[in-house]
């Protein structure tokens, strides 16, 4: 069984518990009371700078613990106040030892957009996303069929929320694309061997049309990485790790922020 399989299988045992516990009337109910989904398209892709998604990730398949994050909520307003323009919170339980109440917490400590990053494998959990307050919602191209894709980008945008729709190589884009993309994440982690490469991006991120947002996700180590990604064509970067086990994520935020304006990245995002 593939990483993603497990993963997969395991999601949907938790959402099955989930489902049993909260029927999808309630949860509809609770999203009518809570707050509009914030407009995120214009805040990915400013022609100024690299907007910085910021991890709140405890834990992962490839390298297991990586930080306790006791408290969210401060980590996530740390990310905030070094001008992260979203947060990302990851909220599967078993391989990443996130929650739904980690998201609930962000939620209520941020004004900036909030990501729900999960293994979507049913539209129960975009409700829940939408109940809990989030503004993005992640969809792995390899974890769906093509026309269930396609149905739940329509479900997350006619929610008002945007799609994150990530994608590992050339034959993803094409499917992301013909369902109906806006924001396109070409992650650097192989799902099969876990491992990071880099040069992912520089060979993918050219199939994506004009006018879809390109966000660079994983193997962000630090201010390189971004002015990288940035000469690549990236509008965002999505980083984790070396946000969480850094003493200082605030700083840590305001140097890749800086480097993603860096006035030597104008020529190439003009
Ligand atoms: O991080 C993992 O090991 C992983 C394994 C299998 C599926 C997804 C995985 N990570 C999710 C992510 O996409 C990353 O958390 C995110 O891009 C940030 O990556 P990083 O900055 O390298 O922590």
């Amino acid at each position: 069984m593939s990483v993603l399989d497990d993963i997969l299988a395991g999601v949907r045992e938790d959402l099955a518990e989930r489902e049993a516990a909260t029927p999808l009337s309630a949860l509809k109910e609770r999203a009518a009371r809570v707050p509009e989904a914030t407009e995120c398209l214009s805040r990915l892709r400013d022609e100024q700078a690299v907007a910085v998604i910021a991890e709140v990730k405890r834990s992962s398949p490839s390298a297991g613990a990586l930080a306790s994050i006791a408290d969210p909520a401060a980590l996530a307003a740390e990310y905030e106040k070094g001008g992260a323009a979203v947060i990302s919170v990851l909220t599967e339980q078993r391989r990443f030892r996130g929650s739904l109440a980690d998201l609930d917490a962000v939620r209520g400590a941020v004004d900036i957009p909030v990501l729900r990053k999960d293994f979507v494998v049913s539209p129960y959990q975009i409700w829940e996303a939408r109940a809990h307050g989030a503004d993005l919602v992640l969809l792995i191209v390899a974890a769906l069929e093509q026309t269930v894709l396609t149905s739940y980008i329509e479900r997350v945008h006619s929610l008002g929320m945007t799609a994150l729709v990530e994608v590992h190589g050339p034959e993803e884009v094409a499917r992301a694309v013909d369902a109906g993309a806006r924001v396109i994440g070409v992650n650097a982690r192989n799902l099969k061997t876990l491992e990071v490469d880099r040069g992912t991006f520089a060979r993918v991120a050219p199939l994506i049309p004009d006018g879809i947002v390109r966000i660079a996700e994983s193997g962000v180590r630090g201010p390189h990485d971004v002015m990288d990604f940035a000469r690549s064509g990236a509008d965002a970067v999505l980083v984790g790790e070396a946000l969480v086990t850094d003493d200082a994520p605030r700083e840590s935020v305001a140097d890749l922020v800086a480097a993603g304006a860096h006035p030597s990245l104008r020529a190439v995002r003009h």
